[in-house]
């Protein structure tokens, strides 16, 4: 059985799925997992095609310290004990940078100008290009491909794309990127059957995991977003601040003596929902606490995505729809019914059996705007981007042999 392994590394998480190519163009999934909790309650789950379990191991915090730790584990499951030897391997990769507007063949020089933006990524990108660099060594031939966050941004016009700063550098690719692109993509490509009627109109979606997003999509083509050069800016997130005044950080330098890494790691890893709470960086541990200031971080997190949803319907110039998804979009009815309160103004209604069974629609009947939970899959969008590309290098190949 010829196999695609599609391999997600986020900030607390670590995602694979791998699919059986059934013929021209059908994938089947065979398996689904993740290594999640990482520096909470590190967990591998995975389960089989029918949904049936195949792992559910709790690990020690310490055992699983990041996400290089839970790569390791997650490919020693994959490769010993369920023996997943792909045709193809198709990557997340967080940031394509300027030259990337889709997803391409991996090879030596890719990676290389891949490398340039670590810095840019520091939480993803050594993640997303190691496990590349690995199969690069030991299996040269093997098709790996890279899917990029920031290409199905692509689309901004150029006030979007652009920092008031001088043109230079623009040029030099300081840009509003915008982030979380495959998950947009799946929710643009799956809302006509969700929602045929608002799929063409304007639509924010709240990516809320770990890291957290939202997009403007006008009839299916992102707008607008509210992160940009990096996945720092927006809304507030596990372990980042979202949204600060440059001030802060000029502040940090010249008052309290900070190093360019100091600040780097302190606003990658010690903000948002921890450095505001003290509690966690998880949303679920969070909700569980009586701590005042969790109770705060939750709130502060609400408000936020209640002030950047009236920016995006201010660049969509109204707004047809509102989606939840990821981690604590798709899991958190709290959080949902928070953020409906903070668009009530919009004319939003919550129907709250329906929130608290995490239904698909969760909008009173009397919603002006109506409100969906669409679970997101970014690992399918990476599978299916990945097919293509193995099936036009195949035909490339085929063409080529015949020709000699
Ligand atoms: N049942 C739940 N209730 C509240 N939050 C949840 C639930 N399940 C997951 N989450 C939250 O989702 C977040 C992780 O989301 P996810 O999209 O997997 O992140 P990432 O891909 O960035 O690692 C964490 O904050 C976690 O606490
Ligand atoms: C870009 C980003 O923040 O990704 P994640 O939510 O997976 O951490
Ligand atoms: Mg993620």
């Amino acid at each position: 059985m010829d196999t695609i392994l599609v391999v997600n590394a986020g900030s607390s998480s670590v995602k694979f799925q791998v699919y059986s190519i059934e013929g021209e163009g059908i994938l089947r999934r065979q398996l689904k997992g993740q290594m999640d909790g990482i520096g909470s309650r590190p967990r591998l789950r995975a389960s089989g095609s029918t949904g049936d379990p195949l792992a559910d191991r709790a690990y020690p915090i310490e055992g699983v310290p990041d996400v290089p730790a839970a790569m390791d584990i997650a490919g020693a499951w994959l490769r010993d004990e369920q023996r997943i030897r792909p045709i193809a391997v198709g990557h997340r990769v967080v940031h394509g940078g300027p030259d990337y507007d889709r997803p391409i063949q991996i090879d030596h020089g890719v990676v290389t100008r891949l490398e340039r933006f670590i810095a840019l990524a520091p939480l993803h990108q050594p993640h997303n290009l190691a496990p590349i660099r690995s199969i690069l060594g030991n299996f040269p031939e093997l098709l790996q491909v890279a899917c990029f966050d920031t290409a199905f941004h692509r689309t901004h016009s150029a006030v979007a794309d652009h920092y008031a700063i001088p043109h230079q550098l623009y040029a030099e690719g300081v840009r509003r990127y915008g982030f979380h692109g495959l998950s947009y993509e799946y929710i643009a490509k799956t809302l006509p059957k969700v929602a045929p009627k608002i799929a063409n109109g304007r639509v924010i979606v709240a990516h809320l995991g770990s890291g957290a997003s939202m997009c403007a999509l006008s009839a299916g083509r992102s707008v607008e977003s509210t992160m940009g050069f990096t996945a720092l800016d927006g809304l507030p997130m596990g372990t980042r601040p979202g949204q600060i005044d440059p001030g802060v950080v000029l502040y940090l330098i010249s008052e309290k003596g900070m190093s360019a890494s100091t600040i780097q790691n302190f606003l990658y890893r010690d903000c948002g929902l921890k450095g505001l709470s003290g509690v966690s960086n998880d949303m679920r541990e969070l909700e569980g606490s009586e701590d005042p200031r969790a109770r705060l971080a939750i709130e502060y997190f609400g408000y936020r995505i209640g002030l950047n949803a009236g920016m995006l319907a201010a660049a969509l110039q109204g707004l047809d729809a509102f989606v939840f998804t990821a981690g604590i979009g798709e899991n958190s009815a709290k959080i949902r019914a928070h953020v409906a309160g903070q668009l009530a103004w919009l004319g939003v209604t919550l129907n709250q059996a329906e929130n608290t069974r995490h239904s698909q629609l969760i909008s009173g009947p009397d919603s002006r705007i109506p409100v969906y939970v669409v679970p997101t899959d970014e690992e399918l969008m990476i599978a299916q981007h990945t097919l293509s590309l193995l099936m036009k290098t195949t035909s490339t190949n085929q063409r080529q042999e015949r020709a000699s």
